[in-house]
């Protein structure tokens, strides 16, 4: 998909079509509106419809400039893999590259990855079946490699991007092995929980006897907003996403990778991968004054302290009558902010998750930080920003860190991820 049309969402013509079509904007339809507002832009001119289209129905293109699940809108669940080659045979890499991305367009596209149901009662069925009547659901599947496939096991170590290297370490972290690194990813999103769990297990399942799963996250209530859907909320209440990219220009200057060191990176990106536990015990007992503070902005409306609306532009230099600026120099979005960092900014695309309760009872949760990038330093440079100073530090443990790189997406069925590797 190309960036004119992952941004189609806000192309004229085709939210015209889709709200002249006489789609029903309300809280009930916002889902519809968003999603399918997504999809439309998705498949650029899809004719006008007389009902909006359901998201069971929604599809998202596999094929493309840039692989999907990044530019798309974020969709309600996500279920994200890092996996672990354990085979060191570069053929069993090309092997689950190759089966994977035969997998991925097949799962995307509604279908079945071979037959759930084999006609002989001898065999064994090729799909688990738990997808199968759902429809696509707005599935993306996304596929990143990270930094340690490139040593030398797969003898790969010519086509590691310079940029791609573990994250440094950064204040603020309490990060556990569990949770961090992999040679693989796959960032499953899709309408429906089963659909997207579908497809993450019936990848690990073809390769099983390559591959075996490193770390997992299962996320809910997407907690950021692209074009056109409304802001969603993370579990600290408030709404996330509100300044987040959404227009072509932006996905150009801050994700998509335009110039490499590696000619394959070129319409890729990097993801930054954060479990990020909240301390929500503590947090619920904050007065509403400093819960206001820590974010800067207003908790129902999502306002920035200066504002009123949503959408009004935080003004960090304005000063109340006790001489200190409104939005204090260490909430999150002051220091987070694009006018603030040299107008780095970042492509968010998290997630809410849980784990249920930790050891001693309390609430395991948080965010799922997923960002995209064309450089890591853009997340570097806001992270060591934050880990040192940020208000919201006191509510917050960053657990678990990967970085992937992120291939193009691939131009038409028969190529794989991965191909250029193997000569
Ligand atoms: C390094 C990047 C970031 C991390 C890590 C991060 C964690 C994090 N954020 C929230 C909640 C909110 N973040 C908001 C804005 C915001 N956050 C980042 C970056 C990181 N956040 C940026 C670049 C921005 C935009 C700043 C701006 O331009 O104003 C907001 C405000 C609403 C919004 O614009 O999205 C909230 C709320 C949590 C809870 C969290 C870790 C758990
Ligand atoms: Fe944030």
């Amino acid at each position: 998909m190309s960036s004119e049309e992952s941004a189609g969402a806000s192309d004229g013509v085709s939210r015209r079509r889709f709200f002249g079509a006489g789609a029903a904007v309300s809280a009930a339809g916002a889902l519809a509106v968003g999603a399918a507002g997504g999809a439309i832009a998705a498949t650029a001119l899809r004719p006008a419809q007389d009902t909006p289209t359901p998201v069971s129905e929604l599809s998202y293109p596999f094929y493309g400039d840039h692989q999907a699940g990044i530019s798309t809108p974020p969709q309600d669940h996500l279920v994200f893999m890092s996996f672990d080659m354990t085979s060191k045979s570069a053929t069993d890499l090309q092997l689950v590259l190759a089966k994977w991305s035969a997998a991925m367009a097949q799962m995307c596209a509604g279908q079945t990855v071979g037959s759930a149901e084999p006609a002989r009662e001898q065999a064994v069925p090729v799909d688990t079946g738990e997808a199968v009547g759902m429809g696509p659901q707005g599935l993306t599947l996304t596929l990143g490699f990270g930094p340690s496939l490139f040593d030398e096991r797969f003898g790969l170590a010519k086509f590691k991007p310079a940029l791609l290297k573990d994250l440094p370490a950064m204040a603020g972290e309490s990060l556990q092995a569990g949770y961090t690194g992999g040679d693989l990813c796959i960032q499953a999103c899709a309408y429906d929980p089963q659909v997207a769990y579908h497809a993450v297990r019936n990848l690990a399942r073809m390769a099983r006897t390559q591959v075996k799963t490193r770390w997992t996250v299962l996320g809910f209530g997407r907690a950021s907003a692209g074009a056109n859907q409304s802001t969603p909320r993370n579990l600290m209440g408030f709404k996330d996403g509100t300044r987040n990219i959404t227009q072509a220009e932006d996905m150009d200057q801050h994700v998509w990778i335009a110039d490499s060191d590696q000619d394959w990176m070129v319409g890729g990106s990097y993801l930054v991968a954060r479990k990020i536990h909240m301390l929500i015990e503590t947090w619920d007992a904050d007065q509403i004054g400093d819960q206001h503070t820590v974010f800067g902005r207003s908790k129902e409306e999502g306002a920035p302290l200066t504002g009123k609306a949503e959408h009004d532009v935080p003004d960090f230099a304005a000063k109340g009558s006790d001489g200190a600026t409104i939005i204090a120099a260490d909430s999150h979005v002051a220091l987070a902010a694009h006018e603030n960092n040299g107008g780095v900014k970042l492509l968010r695309r998290g997630y809410n998750f849980t784990d249920g309760i930790d050891d001693v009872g309390r609430l395991d949760a948080g965010l799922f930080f997923l960002s995209f990038q064309k450089d890591p330093e853009q997340f570097i440079k806001l992270q060591s920003k934050l880990g040192a100073s940020d208000r919201l530090n006191e509510y917050i443990r960053h657990v678990g860190s990967a970085l992937f790189a992120v291939p193009p997406g691939l131009p038409e069925a028969g190529k794989y991820f991965g191909q250029e590797f193997f000569g």
